[in-house]
């Protein structure tokens, strides 16, 4: 029996650091690095990263925009950054937002969750704003399997405010709101529940003026926006305050500019998480 997603990051937190290196191969780090931006500089790149980090690094986040928009073949290299973090050790977050009505929510389920399945990592983004019921289907196979989940609550760009920090009638804030689901989930889960939320390391206060109790959610919080975003320790600090044991800041472009070379990109993964665990510390 696989031990729920939770305890597993909070065990790789513990002997990597508080990192998540994110595999976003844009066309300009394809190009950078001089490879071909089709599905063979793809499968390069990303076993690169792969080969540098894995084993490394608390986890891997791969977002499947960018293998997704070289088609089928660039959904195969998905699939084999999947195998490589199996065979390193390093948990794999799947990036792929997934959100619709539940019984469509159930079939990205059994694609990103479940046993077998050649594109379930260990964990999965997920929008709640088709509500956040809409998404029992992934929590159901998520919790069943050993999986997580991380949903979607103060995301790092600025449009998401007129989502997240709106109010209900009762005056909550629809952050506040999937916030408490989210805990409601990990009540009482030790160390950590596996239901976690992403709140970018570029969001400033938001916690606060939405009345999102970040501590009291007992689970894992994602912090992208970290380096290309802007964000660094200070802000880490900043956003997350009596919650940052449950920190994992993730970084893409921060980290892969350093590429292709091996031992470069393991540098940088290395600085990043140690500024990570000195700010979170
Ligand atoms: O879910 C995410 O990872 C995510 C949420 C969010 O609020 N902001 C955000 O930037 N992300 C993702 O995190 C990565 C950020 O990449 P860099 O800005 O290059 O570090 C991208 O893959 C984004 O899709």
């Amino acid at each position: 029996m696989t031990a729920p997603f939770g305890a597993r990051l909070a065990a790789a937190m513990d002997a990597y650091g508080p990192l998540c290196v994110g595999i976003d191969p844009h066309t300009s780090l394809l190009e950078a690095w001089g490879l071909p931006d089709d599905a063979s500089g793809l499968r390069s790149f990303a076993l690169t990263v792969m080969d540098a980090v894995g084993g490394r690094v608390a986890a891997v986040k791969p977002q499947a925009a960018f293998f997704e928009r070289h088609g089928s073949a660039g959904v195969a290299v998905l699939e084999e950054v999947v195998a490589a973090g199996r065979d390193s050790g390093t948990l794999v977050i799947m990036d792929a937002k997934r959100g619709d009505i539940g019984s469509t929510m159930a079939a990205y389920a059994e694609a990103f969750l479940r046993d077998g399945s050649p594109l379930a990592g260990d964990a999965l983004t997920v929008s709640p704003y088709l509500g956040f019921g809409s998404l029992d289907p992934a929590v159901d196979l998520a919790l069943s399997s050993g999986r997580g989940l991380f949903v979607l609550c103060l995301t790092s760009n600025k449009e998401g405010h007129e989502v997240q920090h709106a109010r209900t009638d009762d005056g909550v804030t629809v952050a506040a709101l999937i916030a408490a689901r989210a805990a409601a989930l990990n009540a009482d889960v030790d160390p950590l529940g596996s239901i976690g939320l992403v709140v970018g390391a570029t969001v400033g206060d938001a916690a606060q003026r939405t009345g999102v109790d970040l501590a009291a959610v007992n689970g894992p919080l994602l912090a992208p926006g970290v380096g290309a975003q802007g964000a660094g320790p200070r802000e880490l600090a900043q956003v997350f305050g009596t919650a940052r044991r449950q920190v994992l800041a993730s970084s893409s472009r921060g980290v892969l500019a350093a590429g292709p070379d091996v031992a470069a990109l393991r540098t940088a993964a290395r600085r990043a998480a140690d500024e990570a665990a000195a700010a979170l510390s």
